[in-house]
Order: C-alpha cells, then sequence, then structure tokens
C-alpha cells in the first residue's frame, strides 16, 4: 500500500498528446505460452516490422526483467504472481508513455492473466495465444531447460511440473508450432491495423 502522502502530479504532456506526436496509438501485446512457445521470437519479430513503420515500441521480456526489476524471484507460483505484477505496474507507465509494449512471459495462471488486466485496463491489451504443443517446445528446447527439468535437475517447470493454464478467450490465438512466424507477425499487424492503433 502506498502512502497517503504520495499524490499523484497531472502531467502537462498527456498520453493523448504523446499519441498524436507518435501517429499511433498505444497499446500493450501480451504474448502467453509454454516456454519455447514463441513468445520473444514473436515480439521481437512485430516490434522490428513496427519499428520500421515508424512505431515507438519496447519489448519485455526475461533477459531484461529477470535478471534486473525481478531478478530476486524465482518460480514458484507465488514469484511469477509477483513477476507478472511488476511487469503490468510497468506496462501501465508505457501506455502512459504513448510506445507499444510488447510482453513475453509465460504467464501461465489465468487468475494472474485476469489481475495483469485489471491493472492495464482490458482496452489497453491484446492477449496472444502462442498455441505450441508441449512436444514441439520441447523438441525445440531452445535453452536446453526442457532437458532439465525431466531429470529434475530444474523444479516447477511450466508444463512439466508446474501448471500451464490455456487461455480461453485470448485475442489473437496462433500456432506458433507449425504456422510460419511471418504469418504470425502478419496476424498481429492486422488485429492492431483493424483497432486503429496503427494507421498504415
Ligand atoms: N522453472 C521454470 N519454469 C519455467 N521457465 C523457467 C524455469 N526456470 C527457468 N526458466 C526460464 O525462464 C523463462 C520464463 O520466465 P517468465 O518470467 O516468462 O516466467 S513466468 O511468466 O513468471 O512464469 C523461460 O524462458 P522462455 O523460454 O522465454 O519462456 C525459461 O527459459
Ligand atoms: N511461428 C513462430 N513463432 C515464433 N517462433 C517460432 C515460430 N515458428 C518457429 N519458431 C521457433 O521457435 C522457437 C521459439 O523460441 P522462443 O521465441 O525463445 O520461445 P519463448 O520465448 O516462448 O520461450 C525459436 O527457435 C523460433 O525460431
Amino acid at each position: 500500500m502506498h502512502s497517503p502522502h504520495v499524490i499523484r502530479q497531472r502531467a502537462a504532456v498527456s498520453r493523448p498528446r504523446r499519441e498524436t506526436l507518435n501517429g499511433h496509438m498505444s497499446i500493450n501485446l501480451w504474448f502467453t505460452g509454454l516456454s519455447g512457445s514463441g513468445k520473444s521470437t514473436l515480439a521481437h519479430a512485430v516490434e522490428e516490422r513496427l519499428h520500421l513503420m515508424g512505431c515507438r515500441t519496447y519489448v519485455f521480456d526475461g533477459d531484461n526483467v529477470r535478471h534486473g526489476l525481478c531478478g530476486d524471484l524465482g518460480f514458484s507460483l507465488e514469484d511469477r504472481s509477483e513477476n507478472m505484477r511488476r511487469i503490468a505496474e510497468m506496462v501501465n507507465l508505457f501506455l502512459d508513455s504513448g510506445v507499444i509494449s510488447l510482453t513475453a512471459f509465460i504467464s501461465p495462471l489465468k487468475a494472474d492473466r485476469e489481475r495483469v488486466k485489471e491493472i492495464i485496463g482490458a482496452e489497453n491489451l491484446i492477449e496472444v495465444y502462442c498455441n505450441c504443443p508441449l512436444e514441439i517446445c520441447e523438441e525445440r528446447d531452445v535453452k536446453g531447460l526442457y532437458k532439465k527439468a525431466r531429470t529434475g535437475e530444474i523444479k516447477n517447470y511450466t508444463g512439466i511440473s508446474s501448471p500451464y493454464e490455456v487461455p480461453e478467450n485470448p485475442d489473437i490465438e496462433l500456432d506458433t508450432g507449425t504456422r510460419p512466424l511471418r504469418d504470425c507477425v502478419n496476424d498481429i499487424i492486422a488485429e492492431l491495423r483493424e483497432r486503429g492503433i496503427i494507421l498504415h
């Protein structure tokens, strides 16, 4: 709980003014899916496309969050929940800054994803479910961690020894197991156009 003596300063430069300057709306693309499902790859590929279109963007992923802001957190369900809460608060600030943020975290539990929507505001977030079967994620084993999870060297590994609750009504669901990356990127860009987030 914050101190009652912390009073908000009203900014003269507001989110709508920043959006007008940027020439696009701010939004958050919240990628969720198993480790190896393609969240990071897709987030960076979408960012690349948007950047080339002149949009202001930023990707949050384990690399820039779990080493710093959330460096004190592990992979218990409580720590994952706190990880997501902090990221959601960060996303809120980025929304206000006029940026299109892209967040690539497993975000395994439905209740935590719901809380994220409460913090950010459902209208400010597009939930993208990277739907890739565990077998393919495990076969990819991008970081070699599934192997370690199977031998028990890593505990509480999502999909092996820790749950992943499939999103029931994601805004976008992509078959990242078989659909080519370029097509997945196109689907997301199309959704941003349809919602009027980007105009070209
Ligand atoms: N126990 C356990 N379970 C799942 N993942 C693990 C674990 N330990 C380490 N890792 C690596 O950390 C990445 C997932 O971190 P996230 O912050 O996205 O997880 S969460 O949203 O808080 O559940 C995940 O990377 P991604 O492949 O980017 O998903 C893993 O490489
Ligand atoms: N349509 C797709 N979208 C994203 N990644 C894909 C796709 N098809 C194949 N891949 C591959 O799957 C792997 C996904 O790894 P990564 O992006 O690190 O996943 P995550 O961030 O979910 O752990 C990469 O090697 C990527 O090249």
